[in-house]
């Protein structure tokens, strides 16, 4: 199935014209995903959204696999994908630097914060700060920024690994901070629950957002997710120490909806998910409470934890 959906990128790339793109994208789809044909034929009769969509998500994964022969591909397939999940301001980036300089093998993708902070709009070169227009006016944002935070962890997670870890002897991993995952059942879910999206938008995130993940198949599945765990009120304590300006407003009831998400998902597993392969996935959780971050025998016992979960995945 992996090959399968990949093949599909490859055909992609080796025939580059748009048309082209688009007839070999739906002669591979399955046959039963009749309306999905529909959908992107019509998108495909629109010439200025075609090239928004399509090639902008697979091109970079797919000129590296254009080049690319079985063996590549047995060397993209052993690359394993694992998200880190947690509260704002638990100690996500801290921790995933921490990783980064820790071992050759893993690479470390971070959340693409700076891109929501600086949104390209119109001619005249403006930019506009999405995450402070969400958080000053969450009912007219909260799905604009769902919309394009998920675009852009779906981007993230379509990236090729890079060549150090294609040629790696060990065990490579890439590394996601957050994925297109919290992004639906962290965020977008608790604003729905607190009726920042409204319920029709909620159908129309869900319904795309499914959409999506299963036209990408394995290339944006999770073979692990670390869980980095402590209570609301240290994540508020140290939101307020980064004092990042559009999270001035944050609250401590905020932080606890999205814990409460969190323990949903990842440890007690009652949140309903939509993709078979999620409910399968292994969650190494830590406590994210200790502060590790001048601690190296904290770091220590954090990261033998990450190598023998790694290990078994
Ligand atoms: N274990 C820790 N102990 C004490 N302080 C920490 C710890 N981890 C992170 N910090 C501090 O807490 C603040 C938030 O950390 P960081 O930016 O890594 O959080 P994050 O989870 O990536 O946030 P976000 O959800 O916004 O992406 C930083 O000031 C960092 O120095
Ligand atoms: N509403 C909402 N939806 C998301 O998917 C999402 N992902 C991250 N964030 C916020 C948390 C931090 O302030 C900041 C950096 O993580 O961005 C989000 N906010």
């Amino acid at each position: 199935m992996n090959l399968f959906y990949r093949s599909i990128i490859c055909n992609v790339v080796t025939h580059c014209n748009t048309h082209t793109v688009c007839t070999r994208y739906i002669e591979t789809l399955s046959s039963s995903s009749i309306q999905k044909r529909k959908y992107i034929w019509n998108a495909h009769k629109n010439k200025n959204l075609i090239p928004a969509i399509f090639p902008r998500w697979v091109t970079k994964r797919s000129l590296s696999l254009s080049r690319s022969n079985t063996p590549t591909m047995d060397k993209i397939n052993k690359v394993k994908r694992v998200s880190i999940e947690g509260n704002i301001a638990v100690g996500k980036s801290t921790f995933a630097r921490l990783l980064q300089s820790a071992d050759q093998d893993w690479e470390v993708v971070l959340e693409p914060i700076g891109m929501w902070q600086s949104i390209e709009s119109g001619s005249l070169q403006t930019t506009s700060n999405l995450l402070d227009m969400m958080y000053k006016d969450p009912q007219r944002w909260s799905y604009t920024f769902q919309t394009n935070s998920c675009m852009s962890r779906m981007h993230t997670q379509l990236q090729p690994p890079p060549a150090r870890l294609l040629s790696s002897e060990g065990v490579p991993v890439q590394i996601f901070e957050r994925s297109v995952y919290s992004d639906r059942y962290i965020f977008a879910l608790n604003m729905f629950k607190l009726g920042c999206i409204n319920s029709t938008e909620w159908a129309i995130y869900q319904g795309w957002h499914s959409f999506l993940v299963e036209q990408f198949g394995h290339q944006v599945e999770l073979e692990g997710i670390v869980y980095l765990r402590a209570p609301p009120q240290i994540c508020l304590e140290r939101l307020g120490r980064r004092g990042r300006t559009e999270e001035k407003g944050v609250q401590l009831d905020y932080l606890e909806t999205l814990h409460t998400q969190h323990e949903e998902w990842l440890v007690e597993k009652s949140t309903q998910l939509h993709f078979e392969h999620l409910t399968k996935v292994p969650v190494l959780v830590l406590d994210a409470s200790l502060e590790f971050e001048n601690n190296p025998d904290v770091q220590a016992s954090f990261i033998t934890q990450v190598k023998e979960f790694f290990s078994r995945l």
